[in-house]
């Protein structure tokens, strides 16, 4: 569905989708305030180059960790500033407060900025508040706003249900965002249901969930009308960041240079679910 959208917008979304195709690669990033370090410092500052090697369209991060990044890295791929954080030490994991303010991400030459909203949450209330406001802001400034969007809640016992899913998904539109990040449904059928009913683009979340080999993971997810992948665990915790990327954007963008297999079972990840 066309919407109109500030000529700031359009032109941010369009280099966030960098090969012009309306299709999105982004690597998150956000984990170190979740839970914690991404490595060492050296490596986190070579992981980023990998990912951006590796032809992601952006990589998605937090306000403080955007100013320590090297900035010719972020002129070959874009900057997502994600404005919401919990920790994993939190009471409540699934509360996420804002931590950042979209005049922030502007200074910081964002390209869009993200909020987190935890749909069944204890704390629903006040993240569907942020969710308004910072629409509204982004409104004010022109810029992308991607809303990572879950059922997740004490009371969900499938947060898989597409009929939950597309209600997430409709709430992200209604109060104004212009992407859509949520959980993929459990299969391409299921799936399917929830685009069909999304006037925004959805980006499927990677997860740490490994019972299918990542290409295979972003083949289904595209196949059933989805929009792109925001992955961060299974690239970082990868042999080989670069082709991992490397290999999601060919089957994002099309076919590109495709190398082998670079997935590798997951041993460090499965105590974030939940929390990211
Ligand atoms: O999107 C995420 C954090 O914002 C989490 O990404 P992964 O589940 O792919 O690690």
């Amino acid at each position: 569905m066309a919407r109109a959208a500030l000529p700031g917008t359009s032109l941010r979304l369009a280099r966030l989708s960098g090969h012009g195709d309306g299709r999105f690669l982004l690597v998150p990033l956000d984990h170190s305030v979740s839970d914690g370090p991404i490595g060492t410092a050296d490596g986190y500052d070579a992981l980023v180059r990998d990912i951006v090697a590796g032809g992601a369209d952006g990589i998605v991060v937090h306000k403080g960790r955007a100013r320590l990044l090297d900035q010719r890295l972020l002129t070959r791929c874009s900057l997502v500033v994600h404005l919401s954080a919990s920790t994993a030490h939190a009471p409540d994991a699934d509360a996420k407060v804002l931590v950042a303010d979209v005049e922030e991400a502007v200074r910081l030459g964002a390209d869009a900025v993200s909020v987190h909203v935890n749909i069944g949450s204890d704390t629903e209330a006040a993240q569907l508040a942020d969710l308004g406001a910072v629409a509204s802001a982004c409104h004010r400034w022109g810029m992308p706003l991607l809303a990572m969007i879950y059922p997740r809640g004490p009371r969900l016992a499938d947060p898989t249900v597409p009929g939950l899913i597309a209600h997430v998904a409709a709430v992200a539109a209604d109060l104004g965002a212009d992407l859509v990040k949520t959980v993929y449904a459990g299969s391409p059928d299921r799936m399917a249901e929830v685009v069909a009913t999304s006037p925004l683009p959805i980006l499927v979340a990677g997860g740490a969930d490994g019972r299918q080999e990542l290409g295979d993971f972003a083949r289904t997810a595209l196949a059933a009308g989805c929009r792109g992948l925001a992955v961060g665990r299974r690239v970082f915790t990868s042999r080989s960041p670069a082709d991992t990327v490397r290999e999601l954007a060919g089957i994002v963008h099309g076919p590109g240079e495709l190398s082998g297999p670079t997935d590798t079972p997951l041993t460090t990840t499965s105590r974030l679910a939940g929390v990211l």
